[in-house]
């Protein structure tokens, strides 16, 4: 395989499927389906799943809420998603750990590094919940600081567009697809691959992100295989 340790974050919002709120079975099937084909090829895999199906702080404070409890709000979120997770993955026969970035015992075990290792080198999957723990941040920070801190091999953003375009492909028809691109030449180009804290983050610890659709079922392994799926962002 193409790489032996990864962190994979998964959106929240995609989740919630084609219903348009919540959590969906199918995606949550598909998504343990392709982890569980990656654990037996022999990679380790850490998740972190973000917390947009169920709630955001930007959105509450838009709403009337306290910025920090919305955000806090939004971690907890990420927790009932890891959970969701967890729980396909065991149905599906593969054994996972939720581990807590905020303490929640006997929901998950309290997050640390050596922990995590020890987990992944049995094989288990290991999902982090919880964000950073702090708001103000995203998931997808959380992802970048977690990829670092348990070298992984590299951060692949699973999203529901296939990679990373001149423009928002959503709202530009003509936007393209990069197969690889540059940290610098992100920057420079004001691209929207992840929030800039995350991102810078993974420059400056030099973690390559791969960006991919992770909604077409079998592309994690496409991708592990060495296919060219997604964008490369590298140094
Ligand atoms: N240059 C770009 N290349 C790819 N996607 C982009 C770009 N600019 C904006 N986007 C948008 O970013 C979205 C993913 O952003 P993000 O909020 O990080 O998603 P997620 O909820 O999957 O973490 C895509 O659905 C896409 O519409
Ligand atoms: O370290 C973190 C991670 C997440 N959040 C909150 O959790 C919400 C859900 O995560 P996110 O929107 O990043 O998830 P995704 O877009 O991947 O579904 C965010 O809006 C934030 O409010 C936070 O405060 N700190």
């Amino acid at each position: 395989m193409k790489y032996n340790r990864i962190l994979l974050k998964l959106s929240g919002e995609s989740l919630q499927g084609a219903q348009g709120y919540g959590l969906s079975t199918d995606v949550l099937h598909s998504y343990a389906a392709q982890i569980r084909q990656a654990v037996e090829a022999g990679v380790q895999v850490a998740v972190v799943i973000g917390g947009g199906n169920i709630f955001r702080g930007l959105q509450g404070a838009g709403r009337g809420f306290d910025r920090v409890k919305g955000d806090q709000m939004g971690m907890l979120a990420t927790i009932i998603n890891s959970l969701a997770l967890q729980s396909a993955l065991e149905n599906d026969g593969v054994r996972a750990r939720v581990l807590t970035s905020i303490r929640m015992e006997p929901i998950g075990e309290y997050y640390a590094k050596a922990r995590a290792l020890e987990y992944l080198a049995a094989g288990e999957v290991v999902i982090i919940g919880g964000g950073t723990s702090n708001p103000f941040f995203t998931t997808d920070s959380a992802a970048a600081l977690r990829a670092v801190e348990i070298e992984a091999d590299v951060l692949l953003k699973g999203t529901r567009v296939d990679g990373v375009y001149t423009a928002d492909p959503e709202k530009d028809p003509t936007a393209e697809k990069f197969d690889a691109i540059s940290f610098d030449e992100v920057y420079s180009r004001g691209l929207k691959v992840m929030d800039l804290t995350a991102f810078t983050l993974c420059k400056e610890n030099r973690m390559p992100i791969k960006v991919f659709d992770m909604d077409t079922e079998g592309n994690l392994m496409r991708l592990l295989a060495g296919e060219k799926i997604g964008t490369l962002v590298h140094l």
